[in-house]
């Protein structure tokens, strides 16, 4: 049987075994596994805000609260449907979750889990003091869910309803998380300056998962409501929200699957002491908490990946074939591409630039163009300001003065994002990649912004044609810098030069007209460097624009149509390669004459071995 085959018997077994479970068990054990399904929904939620999109939630509960509330509310009060109760308790759940992911999102560090934690106590104590919501007494004869003539009072009947809905759950999420957005998501961990500059906006794409990780919350809010009848605020207050946090860890954050299991992890073993301490004393309630506390420690220093990720690591040694290097993608039409400008028209403009770090001017009045179809070098010694100034081209820093225009546009005040969109690829200098992600979606993630599927369309699987193309115009990529071959491994598992050259493929995925590459040749052997020059003049044939910063000069003068030197931070000549390495002022800011190397083939008397001038 191969992995695909074995992976859905056992997954049809498991719904077997959902099927029949309630005509097997106790009413005492169907009423636990809802309330399982109920906190894995709350957890799924978290696994991707927490686990993978990196944004931890004290406050989750607090939206289980809002939805509850909202369906008790209207269904009581007003005698709506609790089928129009779902409608308005996701409304005012998701619209509640815009408000404060848009109040607190851009939140760094520490600052974001704390104020989760303020709205995560406000909103229950708002429920009870609001006299409508019967204040701490809470709201009762909240009416059963109905279909048709069959109402679900039992909890025999609302247990199909309820893990249907948490299948329906984790295909949604595992759709988003095998999509475009997933992607976004899956890249949310370290940083946003990847993001932006393949012309993704993080903060939006944290905002959405915040709201959908709130949503699902609120789907168990409503089943939560209709299920017991009965809502008040403790069950929603920050001891709850922690108790779902302990549900993912426990189960493990990495993984859909974690919710599940977490939550059925933590809620038998709460059954289970709370039956067995008061057996062994007096304050049964206070043993459960230390217990919990003592779970959550051992769990954080043992076992970060939970219960999952042993078992996930025992059957990868058990049974899992090694990695795959077949790219078994479907055939797809290749993605649109832009129009490149003709040869030799202008690209990039930068008139009288300037940055200051304080005191320090780090870019001092520096202006240069590039022309299509050419590749310009930007050298320097060591702190001469190159690295600065590609930041200022990319937007990824704020010009203190000046002006950068690009194929014709004003793009000084841009963000990196748009100016991504326009037409312009980087890499960098201090490789940003995702090395627990895939060669071929580190690729993909770099044609971001040449499609447009969104969250709901990845969770219902209406975006597999784009999808296709994207893993498409990836997998043409990776072939291209000759890695098509490891498309499955992990971009971390690679050394750093090779990582330098997938950061290539993942700019060329932006079909871009400008590529600007930071240090590509550093820590390549020389064949790979020969691969690399090739592959850039096979680039400049094709009519891309490429300006590089390159300390390799033996590298860098065979390949460059023009230079530009700069140091401390002003530019101090521009000119062809040979005119640049016999400039006297180049010779004497490269500490000897270094530059004036008579061969380019030859390193440099007095440079370092590889070839590097400064
Ligand atoms: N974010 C920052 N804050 C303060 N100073 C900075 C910052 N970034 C760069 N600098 C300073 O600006 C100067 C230029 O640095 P930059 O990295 O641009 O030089 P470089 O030519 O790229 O150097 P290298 O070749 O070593 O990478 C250096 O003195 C550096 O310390």
């Amino acid at each position: 049987m191969n992995p695909r085959s074995r992976y859905l018997a056992m997954l049809g077994v498991v719904i077997v075994a959902f099927a029949i479970a309630p005509t097997l068990l106790s009413n005492f054990s169907v009423s636990l596994l809802n309330d399982i399904g109920i906190g894995a929904l709350v957890g799924l939620g978290l696994v991707l805000l927490t686990g993978i999109g990196g944004a931890t939630s004290f406050g989750q509960a607090a939206f289980v609260g809002i939805a509850a509330y909202a369906t008790a509310w209207i269904t009581t009060a007003h005698g709506a449907s609790p089928w129009l109760g779902l409608l308005f308790a996701l409304v005012l759940t998701g619209v509640s979750a815009l408000a404060i992911g848009l109040l607190t999102l851009r939140l760094g560090g520490h600052f974001l889990p704390l104020s989760t934690i303020a709205w995560g106590l406000s909103i229950p104590l708002l429920f009870g003091n609001v006299e409508a919501f019967g204040r701490h007494t809470g709201m009762s004869n909240i009416p059963p869910l109905t279909l048709g003539a069959w109402s679900l009072v039992d909890p025999r009947s609302i247990y199909y309803l309820i893990w249907t809905l948490v299948g329906l759950a984790c295909l949604f999420s595992y759709n988003v998380l095998q999509s475009r957005a997933g992607r976004a998501i899956r890249s949310l961990r370290g940083g946003s300056t990847l993001l932006a500059s393949v012309g993704a906006d993080a903060f939006r794409v944290r905002l959405m998962l915040f709201v959908m990780a709130a949503l699902l919350a609120g789907l168990a809010g409503w089943l939560y409501a209709h299920m017991n009848r009965f809502v008040s605020p403790s069950p929603f207050d920050l001891r709850a929200s922690i108790e779902y946090l302990l549900m993912v860890v426990a189960g493990g954050l990495g993984q859909l699957s974690g919710a599940l299991v977490g939550s059925a992890l933590v809620l038998i073993m709460k059954n289970g002491l709370q039956d067995l301490l008061p057996l062994l004393s007096q304050s049964g309630g206070q043993l459960e908490a230390i217990v919990f506390a003592a779970l959550f420690i051992v769990l954080l220093q043992q076992a970060r990946g939970g219960l999952m990720g042993f078992i996930t690591r025992w059957a990868r040694r058990r049974f899992a074939p090694p990695v795959s290097n077949v790219v078994d993608l479907a055939p797809a039409e290749p993605l649109p591409r832009r129009s490149l400008p003709a040869r030799g028209q202008p690209v990039l403009s930068v008139k009288g630039a300037v940055k200051r770090f304080g005191g320090l001017v780090a870019v001092n009045d520096v202006s240069f163009d590039v022309v299509a179809g050419e590749i310009v070098g930007l050298i320097g010694p060591n702190g001469a300001g190159k690295s600065t100034m590609f930041n200022l081209l990319t937007g990824t820093l704020a010009m203190t003065q000046g002006r950068v225009e690009f194929l014709g546009t004003d793009i000084s005040g841009l963000t990196q994002q748009r100016i991504a969109r326009l037409g312009m690829a980087r890499t960098f200098q201090h490789v940003k990649l995702r090395p627990h992600m895939s060669l071929l979606d580190n690729v993909a993630l770099g044609a971001h912004a040449r499609a447009g599927a969104g969250l709901m369309a990845a969770g219902l699987r209406l975006d597999r044609r784009e999808e296709a193309q994207l893993l498409a115009e990836a997998r043409h990529q990776l072939a291209r810098i000759g890695l098509a071959g490891r498309a499955h491994e992990l971009a971390g598992s690679l050394p750093l030069g090779t990582q330098r050259i997938l950061e290539i493929a993942r700019a060329l995925a932006a079909d871009p007209v400008l590529l600007v590459l930071d240090e590509p040749a550093a820590g390549l052997r020389r064949p790979e460097k020969r691969a690399l020059g090739d592959l850039l003049r096979k680039l400049r044939e094709e009519g891309v624009t490429i300006l590089i910063v390159e300390h390799d000069m033996d590298f860098v003068m065979k390949l460059v149509d023009r230079l530009v030197v700069m140091n401390f931070g002003s530019k101090l000549v521009e000119g062809s390669p040979a005119a640049v390495r016999a400039d006297e002022r180049v010779q004497a800011a490269y500490l000897g004459g270094v530059a004036a190397a008579p061969a380019p083939n030859a390193a440099p008397a007095g440079a370092a071995t590889d070839g590097r001038m400064a």
